[in-house]
């Protein structure tokens, strides 16, 4: 198998570097691509000190539309999904995700979080299906209807996707990792803001989607064993 790693990066100075550097030297893993969305700060500079694809959106698009970006340029069989702001990432981690994709069958594997921070670890305990930590195989992301615009929708369209496609999933914790909030990272105002924001992109999408016919999917994810 080999792995493109597919980072979306938007204001994420001072923390990405925390995610490229358990990354270096997998034999695996066969590119590494950045997407800075945009970026006002020194996101890109940092990301170019490592051995990387580095694409360059000359305005903020949104998440799923900087993953769609990466997708495109990566040719790996499977893609791991990372956010760029995780801290206490380390090989192992990786290796135990890449380890479940051994098992005969199995589509994607999420990442949750687990042993890092309280609040991290419970939103991942109740809602394991918004993780941005991810192997998928390629052939389902390429076989996905248009999902640029989902923004902060995009776990849940991959997610209720693979569900629909009948794709075996599984749920790998990741102890010890967490990611930085948004309070931390914008201070307390923007931060508000930005997750209202997200919480509505993930309702939105979630409400258009899924809501009246699929709503089955999110009780089953809960029973994916890890
Ligand atoms: O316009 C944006 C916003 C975010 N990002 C990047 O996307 C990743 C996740 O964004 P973040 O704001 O850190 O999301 P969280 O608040 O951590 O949201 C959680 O929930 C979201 C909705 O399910 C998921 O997309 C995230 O992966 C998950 O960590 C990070 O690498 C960001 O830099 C972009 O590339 N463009
Ligand atoms: O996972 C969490 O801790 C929050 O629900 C989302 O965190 P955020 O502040 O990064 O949006």
């Amino acid at each position: 198998m080999d792995i493109s790693v597919i980072i979306p990066a938007y204001n994420e100075e001072g923390r990405i570097g925390n995610v490229l550097s358990p990354l270096m030297g997998f034999e695996l893993i066969k590119e590494i691509i950045v997407v800075n969305d945009g970026s006002e700060d020194l996101t890109a500079k940092e990301a170019r000190q490592y051995p990387v694809t580095l694409i360059e959106l000359p305005f903020n698009q949104g998440k799923a539309a900087a993953i769609k970006r990466g997708l495109e340029a990566s040719t790996g069989e499977w893609i791991l999904f990372l956010d760029a702001d995780l801290k206490g990432l380390r090989k192992e981690h990786l290796i135990s995700m890449i380890e479940y994709t051994k098992i005969e069958g199995i589509d994607m594997v999420i990442g949750t979080f687990t042993k890092g921070k309280l609040i991290t670890d419970l939103s991942h305990k109740i809602a394991p299906f918004l993780s941005g930590q991810r192997l998928i195989k390629r052939t389902i992301l390429e076989a996905m209807p248009h999902f640029e615009h989902a923004r902060y929708g995009i776990e849940i369209m991959i997610t209720g996707y693979a569900h629909k496609m009948g794709c075996q999933i599984k749920k790998v914790k990741l102890p010890h990792v967490y990611h930085i909030p948004k309070e931390q990272k914008r201070g307390w105002i923007k931060g508000k803001i930005e997750k209202y924001s997200m919480y509505r992109n993930i309702i939105s999408t979630l409400f258009e989607s899924y809501f009246l016919s699929r709503f089955k999917w999110i009780k089953k994810l809960h029973r994916y064993s890890s």
